[in-house]
């Protein structure tokens, strides 16, 4: 499959088939401490390109967080800005949106927390991170490196590596397994279509759902 192919089937499935995908293959990728700022209502998924966010170390002007990396993102990047998990500052806010945008990025993912969600939610833009808060990034954060190799919530998340996520949070594929991922997640999704066309169709759902009834989806299966 070929990264738009990867990509194109990531957004036909949801977050939640591709964990457990992950899960039965014994792979680590989803991402619980994440939500989106605002109900965008669509599968986000694309081609990971990560930001270092460091403190800000010296006095005076600075290159504000992420922009060297918006203004070289092609279309289908996701950002992916690794705060190291804080709160206390944003590390995204609307002019960055606006940047983003006419690159053709498609959302932005943040180990940390944003700003100026309307902003984002007016451009269409989905944002997933820890927190919203007010606290500008400016002087306090600077990008200490982007497309090195950055952990998400104990995730360790490679540039070119790839990302799902939607209403349930944040799931991140290596770009290495995401073939096998992806069409195991193909698999678990359609089995369960047949367990809810079951229960659709008056069979008692402790019979579908029991572990005896439809099999569960393994690796070796084609
Ligand atoms: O100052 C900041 O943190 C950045 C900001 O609000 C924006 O990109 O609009
Ligand atoms: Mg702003």
């Amino acid at each position: 499959m070929s990264p738009d192919e990867i990509i194109a089937a990531l957004r036909g499935l949801d977050s939640c088939a591709v964990s457990d995908a992950l899960d039965t293959l014994g792979l680590p990728g989803a991402v619980t401490a994440l939500a989106p700022m605002w109900p965008a209502g669509t599968v986000l998924a694309g081609r990971v390109r990560t930001v270092t966010a460091a403190p800000k170390a010296t006095a005076g002007p600075a290159t504000h967080i992420a922009t060297p990396l918006v203004a070289i993102a092609e279309p289908g990047d996701v950002v992916v800005i690794d705060n190291h998990g804080r709160t206390d500052v944003s590390c995204w806010g609307g002019l960055l949106a606006e940047a983003a945008r006419r690159r053709g990025v498609a959302g932005v993912i943040v180990d940390g927390a944003c700003r100026d969600v309307q902003e984002s939610e007016a451009l269409a833009l989905p944002v997933f991170a820890r927190a919203a808060v007010p606290v500008s990034a400016r002087g306090r954060i600077v990008q200490e490196a982007m497309d090195e190799r950055i952990q998400v919530d104990g995730v360790s998340v490679a540039a070119h590596d790839y990302v799902i996520a939607d209403v349930n949070g944040v799931v991140f594929v290596a770009a290495g397994d995401a073939e096998r991922v992806v069409g195991l997640a193909q698999r678990i999704a359609d089995r369960e279509a047949r367990m809810a066309e079951a229960v659709r169709a008056g069979r008692d759902v402790q019979e579908v759902m029991h572990d005896s009834q439809f099999p569960t989806v393994t690796a070796e299966q084609r």
